[in-house]
């Protein structure tokens, strides 16, 4: 029997992420030294919506999405992902639920098994059967295809050979693929166009956000270019030292006047916004 309306009305107006008071500490050099990279952070994050976290170095981007996928565990607070309390599950008991592309091309496919097979491995995740068993591979070629052709890199014929002999971008597109294919309930993008040249990165940028708007996919990617968080994605949290300092979506987001930005970025923490941000968004 199906849940009753008002449940499942609850469910679709719930936060696909909820993160209440988070705090993540590292051991630092000293020996009693202690390093804040999470400071009670709260942060919802609606069902299907697109968000990019920007910031300085070691503002906390990156270990907010290890908390995310489970590879860190927080030290306080909690996590939510569809209601299910995720706050002490490690990566691989919420990794059929969640995506990950990561800034290495080499970290996102295995280069000794052919496209066909990364594939094939992103199809068993899905099904949330890491099992090495034989596959069904009509159903693979299909996906994989259907997928690849998105990205206009003719990938699409060239399923039988290795993943090793391919450019960056065409191994980003190949891991994109494979997350779509994967349909997660939360992708995270960790700068997944940073290590492209700037042609390649326009595809794959264009075609991550096909996706995530096609499949509805709740999605937080970590940035440095403020131009492509605010050409791509519907919220844009600037971080620093472990806390959102501004969150800006809607008319805030639209009306973003860059200079106004930097200045109310420095006035709140006392330091500018790195160059590359700034220059990548003004170019
Ligand atoms: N495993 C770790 N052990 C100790 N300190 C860590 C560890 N991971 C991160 N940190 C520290 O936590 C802080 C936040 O790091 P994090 O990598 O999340 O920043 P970031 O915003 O992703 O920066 P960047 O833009 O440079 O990738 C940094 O000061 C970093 O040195």
């Amino acid at each position: 029997m199906s849940p009753p309306f008002s449940e499942r009305r609850k469910a679709i107006d719930s936060p696909a992420i909820r993160l209440r008071h988070a705090t993540k500490r590292f051991a630092g050099l000293g020996k009693k030294e202690v390093f804040t990279a999470l400071d009670d952070l709260t942060i919802d994050v609606a069902r299907g919506s697109y968000v990019a976290l920007i910031g300085s170095n070691g503002a906390g981007k990156s270990t907010l999405l290890s908390i995310l996928m489970g590879t860190l565990l927080l030290d306080e607070g909690s996590l939510h992902i569809d209601d299910e309390d995720m706050s002490e599950k490690p990566s691989w008991q919420r990794a059929f639920k969640i995506a990950l592309v990561r800034q290495n091309p080499e970290h996102n496919v295995l280069s000794s098994l052919s496209i066909e097979e990364n594939f094939a491995l992103a199809v068993m995740g899905r099904e949330r059967a890491f099992r090495l068993r034989r596959y069904d591979r009509d159903a693979v070629r299909v996906a994989a295809k259907s997928a690849l052709q998105r990205f206009g890199m003719g990938l699409e014929d060239r399923l039988g050979e290795s993943t090793g002999t391919l450019s960056g971008g065409q191994r980003q597109a190949v891991a994109m693929a494979m997350a779509a294919v994967r349909n997660p309930r939360v992708l995270l993008l960790d700068e997944h166009v940073s290590a492209l040249d700037p042609k390649r990165a326009k595809v794959v940028a264009d075609v991550t956000e096909e996706i995530v708007r096609a499949q509805d996919i709740t999605t937080v990617m970590v940035t440095h270019d403020l131009g492509h968080a605010l050409s791509h994605t519907d919220r844009v949290l600037m971080m620093h030292r472990g806390k959102v300092v501004m969150d800006l979506s809607g008319e805030k987001k639209a009306a973003l006047d860059l200079t106004e930005l930097a200045r109310q970025f420095e006035r709140l923490v006392g330091e500018a916004l790195p160059d590359r941000t700034l220059l990548a968004a003004a170019s």
